[in-house]
């Protein structure tokens, strides 16, 4: 069985680096073949994981749409675009990255949505883990392979916004009924004492901490200059904790990660 890990938070609070970081975890212990998902139109998950992916599953879509598509005669419209969709996978040797990207034009995702959703469902099988980084709404999780996910991770900088942020998307998760196993809160960039507005924020809502990453520079270092954060050290703050967060995490499901 596919473990699903999926992320979710605020906008800028570090979901993405943290989604590389568990990427590189889980590289580095081999436990492969990995699928990362990119499934936040403004996220940048591949550049993260240092690669460049052009064909996106809205880019796609914008040709499909728009009758862009020269169907090879006795092929099917559907047959055509699933071609069209393997071919928006980005293959390396440990991991797997499909992007949802932009449709063309402005407004709803429901589309792409749906497709990359039935797109994960084909693929999943053939991995061992799913990493999925999210935008703040999970609308788009639900039904098929994406409605249950095994560990969620909410993840909140060191704010009252990005606190809040965690209480509504718990909400949202209840409304939606998402079938989600184990969910952690993720303190990013935490200093070493913990703000007491932000403590209070956290205990009002009834959330309590699963792990914290520290504030590394080194992260916004490899963001600077391009680098991928699969390269991080391993001795560095964020990678020690990431990796002990890790740990913790896959202790709730020792069977599947061993078989
Ligand atoms: N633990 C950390 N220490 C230092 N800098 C960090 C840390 N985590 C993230 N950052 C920096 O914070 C910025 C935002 O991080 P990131 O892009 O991962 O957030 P995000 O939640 O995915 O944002 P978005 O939703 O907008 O894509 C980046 O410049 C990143 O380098």
């Amino acid at each position: 069985m596919t473990i699903s890990i999926a992320m979710a938070g605020k906008g800028g609070t570090g979901k993405t680096s943290i989604a590389c970081l568990i990427v590189r975890y889980l590289i580095k212990q081999r436990r492969v073949p990995v699928l990362a998902v990119d499934a936040d139109p403004a996220a940048n998950l591949d550049l993260g994981l240092g690669v460049n992916v052009e064909k996106t599953i809205g880019s796609i879509l914008a040709g499909y749409n728009e009758n862009k598509l020269v169907i090879p005669p006795g092929m099917s419209k559907e047959a055509l675009l699933d071609l069209k969709l393997n071919e928006s996978i980005f293959e390396s040797q440990d991991f797997d990255l499909i992007t949802m990207g932009r449709g063309e034009g402005a407004g709803c995702y429901c589309f792409p949505n749906n497709v990359l959703k039935s797109f994960i469902d084909k693929l999943l099988p053939n991995y061992k883990f799913m990493v999925m980084d999210n935008e703040a709404g999970l609308e788009h999780l639900s039904r098929g392979t994406t409605e249950s996910i095994d560990h969620l991770l909410l993840v909140s900088n060191h704010s009252v916004k990005g606190v809040r942020t965690v209480g509504t998307i718990i909400q949202l998760v209840k409304e939606l009924r998402l079938n989600i196993k184990h969910r952690w809160v993720i303190l990013n960039q935490a200093p070493e004492t913990i703000d007491p507005l932000v403590e209070a924020e956290f205990g009002r809502l009834g959330i309590s901490i699963g792990a914290a990453i520290p504030e590394d520079r080194l992260i916004m270092e490899y963001d600077w200059h391009q680098r991928s954060l699969l390269d991080m050290p391993g001795d560095s703050a964020s990678v020690q904790a990431i990796d002990k967060m890790m740990n913790q995490i896959l202790s709730k499901n020792p069977s599947e990660v061993n078989s």
